[in-house]
């Protein structure tokens, strides 16, 4: 899966280069091939002129008869075999012997879902990503007719109309403008028309079949498509005891959403990864920064800038956490091991990879290489908290519109077998952006409202249980989706035990 994260999609790009390379020899292999050809269909025409000047002569000779046989035997195999059967086989072959570089359909259909999620989430008018354009950035061509038609397609066959709709009205609008047309205008109103009808629609779906019928008069599923919508308007203007026609309607189309989604909290993240504001901070007017040290000598030298993003929960920014060359450290040790990230099934208590979290990541041992130990004795200088039974840093890439969806840190109590006792709950998240992400990928905080969009080399820290080692359910979060750019991050997730005395209880279970 490639589509999951950047960091392979780059090796994608040197795989296309090679590619290139190969066709390239391939064709100077056909050519040599094809003038060889060439001189063995003139040697037989010669031969056959000479033959046929004076068959009788010729033949008479039991050479020239031996020879003649030969021609279409032995030499005929080896013609055949050597020179007109073309090698393309072998090329195929080689381009997809390349192992996991190699973009299959679930990439495209992971790239195409992720584009449409990013469209949904930032609220992209469709002809704005067909032209490129997002959210003001543009650094892709355009997209042909025949380019939105397939992402209009994926959309269908996943039983998504309302993204077949937008996608194939684009794909007719760009068609209209096209010189070389790159689409079937008939196949597309096919889908159109059909996924209109899906979306109640009947009308709009039974006007376009008629188009359809003019262009492909015999097209089999359209006349009885347009039969059946017939029948379907009758029985409904029966039922509305109406006999005059009616304005057409406003196209309905409705986004596609199960429960949780049409749900008030997945709004709320969307509108926060948007940028808005859903809950004014009535505390935003007390947030500080300082600089801080806690008298630990490699902070003494070397302090970092400490601002408040939310006091209560507490969540902390961190701008000078990284430098460049800690952060390229920590990629190139990831990169090699970054695999499919797995969420624990609340169920089973196995690892599974999911929908809702789109990245790649990879665990990182503190005796790798000495930035890793820097780092971890770094943010245990900062957070003062015990790193005995903290997990290891964890490195995560996120692909095309790769994100994670809302959720806790912390293991719920239904959840019994998530954590272990030795090592308790993850009293604290601390993450670090290993990269500007031009546009998208923030990390938000739903119940607070509170958005964090990543700077490269700085980092958030915040604790997720109460005092109690109670689960602090204003703390649930999510990483936006990418829109443009790419998001490294790294997080280190502290445990309880050994932060008994550290951390002390306070009277109450929620403070
Ligand atoms: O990448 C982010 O912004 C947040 C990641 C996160 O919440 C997690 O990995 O648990
Ligand atoms: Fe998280």
């Amino acid at each position: 899966e490639v589509f999951t994260s950047l960091s392979d999609l780059q090796k994608v790009l040197l795989t296309e280069k090679d590619i290139a390379l190969e066709i390239k020899s391939h064709i100077e292999m056909e050519e040599e091939r094809l003038k060889r050809l060439k001189k063995v269909a003139e040697d037989y025409e010669r031969h056959s002129q000479e033959a046929l000047s004076d068959i009788e002569k010729h033949l008479g000779n039991p050479v020239n008869a031996y020879l003649l046989v030969k021609r279409f035997t032995i030499d005929w195999e080896r013609i055949v075999d050597g020179l007109v059967k073309a090698n393309s086989t072998d090329l195929i072959a080689r381009l997809h012997n390349r192992g996991s570089e190699f973009p299959v359909q679930e990439d495209f259909e992971g790239a195409a879902t992720a584009l449409l999620r990013l469209q949904d989430t930032y609220n992209l008018p469709t002809a704005q990503i067909a032209k490129g354009e997002l959210q003001g950035v543009k650094n892709s061509p355009e997209m042909t007719a025949e380019d939105c038609f397939e992402l209009g397609r994926t959309a269908y066959n996943a039983g998504d109309y309302y993204h077949c709709i937008l996608w194939m009205e684009e794909a007719l609008n760009t068609l209209d403008t096209e010189v070389n047309k790159t689409a079937d205008r008939a196949l597309t109103i096919d889908y159109l028309a059909y996924s209109l009808y899906r979306q109640g629609n009947i009308r709009h779906a039974y006007l376009l079949t008629q188009d359809l019928l003019k262009i492909d008069p015999n097209h089999p599923r359209a006349v009885n498509n347009l039969r059946y919508y017939e029948k379907l308007l009758e029985t409904a203007d029966q039922e509305k005891k109406r006999g005059e026609e009616e304005d057409l309607p406003e196209i309905q189309n409705q986004r596609l959403l199960d429960d949780y989604r049409k749900g008030q909290e997945f709004k709320q993240y969307e509108a926060l990864c948007r940028g808005e504001d859903i809950i004014p901070d009535p505390n935003k007017h007390k947030l500080k920064c300082r600089y801080t040290h806690n008298n630990r000598p490699n902070l003494l030298l070397r302090p970092l800038k400490e601002e408040e993003a939310f006091l209560d929960p507490r969540i902390l920014f961190y701008h000078n956490m990284l430098s460049d060359f800690e952060i390229e450290t920590i990629k190139r040790l990831a990169a090699p091991k970054l695999k499919r990230a797995t969420v624990q099934n609340v169920y089973t208590g196995q690892l599974e990879p999911a929908f809702y979290r789109i990245s790649k990541s990879a665990w990182l041992k503190e005796d790798e290489d000495a930035v890793i130990k820097r780092v971890n004795q770094r943010i245990k200088d900062v957070t003062q908290l015990d790193m005995t039974m903290a997990e290891d840093l964890q490195v995560a890439n996120y692909g095309i519109g790769g994100h994670y969806e809302p959720h806790f840190d912390f293991a719920r109590k239904q959840e019994e077998t998530a954590f272990d006792y030795i090592h308790g709950n993850r009293i604290a998240t601390w993450l670090n952006y290993m990269s500007d992400v031009t546009a998208g990928g923030a990390t938000v905080f739903i119940p607070i409202g509170v958005k964090v969009f990543p700077k490269k080399g700085s980092a958030v820290f915040w604790h997720n249980l109460y005092r109690s080692g109670e689960g602090d359910f204003r703390t649930r979060h999510a990483a936006c989706p990418v829109l443009v750019g790419q998001k490294w991050v790294s997080n280190k997730w502290i445990h309880e035990r050994g932060n008994e005395l550290v951390r002390t209880c306070g009277l109450s279970p929620y403070e």
